[in-house]
C-alpha cells in the first residue's frame, strides 16, 4: 500500500505557470499530504524544468490532481493536450473516477484567455469521471484581486515579457486552491 499523494502536473515554457505550482503544492503540503510535482514536455522536446516528466502511472495511482498550462491562444498547452490523449486505456478502466481536481493558469496579459484555458483543461478531467474544485469567494482575495485568481482555479497574469512576480493575492489564492484539493482527498479518504 502506497501512501496517498497528490499529482501537481504542469507544463511552463518561461517558469510562471511552475511559479503557481510551487503555490499550490505549499498549500497541499500545509495538510500534511504529499505532492509529486511533475511536468509535460513534448516528446522531442528537453526540459529545463528541475522536476521529472510526467508518466501514466503517476496519474493513475494519484489520489487528486492540480493541472496548470500557460495560456495558448486561449486554450491549454499542446503537450498537456497530447498527455490527455494518451490516457484512453486509464479512461476505459475509470482509474480517475471520483478523484477530485483543480486547474490553473498564466496568461501575458489580463483578458487573455485565462478563464478559457482553465475551462480547456476542466474537459479531459470531466470525460475521466474527476471531481473539479475551484476557489469559493470566502477567500477575501478573490474579491480585490486586480490581477489574476478566478472561482474556477488559480491563475497568474505574467505580463508581456513573463516578467511580473506573482503577486500576494496570486499566491493566497493558488495555496488555498492547493489546500482545498488535499482537504478533500483527506475527507474522502477518510
Ligand atoms: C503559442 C503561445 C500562445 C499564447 N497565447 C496567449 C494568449 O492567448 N493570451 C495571453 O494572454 N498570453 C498568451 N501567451 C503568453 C503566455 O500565456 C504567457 O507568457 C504565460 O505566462 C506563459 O507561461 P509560462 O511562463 O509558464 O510558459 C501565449 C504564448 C505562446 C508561446
Amino acid at each position: 500500500m502506497t501512501t496517498p499523494y497528490i499529482l501537481v502536473l504542469y507544463h511552463s515554457r518561461h517558469g510562471s505557470v511552475e511559479q503557481l505550482a510551487l503555490q499550490i503544492r505549499k498549500g497541499i503540503e500545509s495538510t500534511g499530504l504529499e505532492a509529486k510535482v511533475r511536468s509535460c514536455e513534448q516528446a522531442e522536446r528537453q526540459s529545463d524544468s528541475m522536476y521529472p516528466q510526467v508518466t501514466i502511472e503517476d496519474l493513475k495511482n494519484c489520489a487528486g490532481l492540480a493541472m496548470g498550462s500557460p495560456c495558448h491562444f486561449g486554450m491549454m498547452a499542446s503537450p498537456l493536450k497530447a498527455f490527455w490523449e494518451s490516457t484512453s486505456t486509464q479512461w476505459l478502466s475509470g482509474d480517475l473516477i471520483g478523484k477530485p481536481a483543480v486547474v490553473f493558469s498564466s496568461s501575458s496579459s489580463l483578458h487573455g484567455g485565462n478563464e478559457s484555458t482553465l475551462l480547456s483543461m476542466s474537459l479531459p478531467l470531466l470525460h475521466h469521471g474527476m471531481m473539479l474544485l475551484g476557489i469559493p469567494y470566502s477567500e477575501p482575495e478573490l474579491h480585490t484581486t486586480t490581477s489574476g485568481g478566478t472561482p474556477y482555479g488559480a491563475t497568474h497574469v505574467a505580463g508581456l515579457n513573463n516578467d511580473h512576480d506573482l503577486t500576494p493575492h496570486e499566491k493566497n489564492l493558488a495555496f488555498a486552491l492547493g489546500k482545498r484539493l488535499a482537504q478533500t482527498v483527506q475527507l474522502l479518504n477518510r
